[in-house]
């Protein structure tokens, strides 16, 4: 067994050795602790907002760079109505400047956007950015970055569910034709592997409505580190910690 994991190629890196031969082929990020990453600095919110949205750039990069096939954000954050009025404006003019400084990489690198969640309620600016995006990465061959925008995983199951229902109601499929592989195809995620990997930052160890049928396997990794102080190395740990625990339970 020894000889088995020694002949094994390794990523060697300053932090962490990966395992080339077993990535996850999925990593869903609940991206978590930018209003509390500017208040311990004494900066307004959304220059929490604002670093955040330059560790997406980075983590994106890093997946690439590693050969991730797939990479869904969660941009988690509490109900939007609580926040004050400037930040709600803030966050969504946030989209625009991304899409503007990062767009020409993303479609040089290969990726390909998708988003997942309710984006009608979305100002129409923003429903416009999603658009773009959608367009300039349609069909794309790279690795896949999936944006969960006003999202909630219990509201997607509803809506598989609904669609099923409405199949069943035109004569199109039969209640006994219902498999988990046949409801999957209804979710937003279709097509799309499971995570194997969900991270969550800034101490919360919660799923919060999130990918709550596609992580029914998930390894879950919970890290202290606020969102905008998230990195490439605490990236590689937590997938060094998943391929621990694949070694450990993955033989059999
Ligand atoms: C891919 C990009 C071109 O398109 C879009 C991206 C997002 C949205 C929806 N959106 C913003 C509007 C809203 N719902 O508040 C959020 O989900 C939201 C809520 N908090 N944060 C700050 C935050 C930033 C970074 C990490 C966590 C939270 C964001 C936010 C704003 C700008 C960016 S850029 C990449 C991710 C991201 C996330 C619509 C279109």
């Amino acid at each position: 067994m020894r000889n088995f994991f020694r002949s094994r190629r390794r990523t060697e890196r300053a932090e962490v050795s990966l395992l080339q031969d077993n990535l996850p082929r999925h990593i869903a990020i609940i991206m978590d602790g930018n209003g509390r990453w500017a208040r311990r600095r004494g900066l307004p919110r959304v220059a929490g907002h604002h670093a955040g949205m330059k560790k997406v750039r980075e983590v994106i990069r890093a997946c690439d760079d590693l050969g991730i096939p797939c990479l869904t954000l969660y941009a988690f954050s509490t109900e939007n109505w609580k926040r004050p009025e400037g930040e709600v404006e803030f966050l969504m003019r946030l989209p625009e400047e991304f899409f503007r400084t990062e767009i020409d990489e993303l479609v040089e690198r290969g990726v390909q956007v998708r988003f997942i969640g309710d984006t009608s309620r979305l100002p129409s600016h923003t429903q416009e950015t999603v658009r773009k995006t959608l367009e300039r990465t349609e069909g794309n061959q790279g690795m896949t970055v999936i944006f969960a925008l006003n999202y909630g995983g219990r509201a997607e199951v509803v809506n598989a569910a609904k669609a099923f229902a409405e199949e069943v109601a035109s004569g199109l499929a039969s209640p006994g034709a219902l498999t988990e592989e046949r409801f999957a195809s209804y979710l937003a995620t279709d097509g799309v592997p499971d995570p194997d990997l969900v991270i969550r930052t800034s101490g919360e160890i919660r799923l919060s409505n999130f990918l709550i049928w596609q992580a029914a396997y998930a390894e879950l990794y919970f890290s202290d580190v606020l969102w905008p102080d998230f990195s490439r190395e605490i990236l590689h740990r937590a997938i060094e910690d998943y391929q621990g625990r694949m070694r450990r339970f993955g033989g059999l």
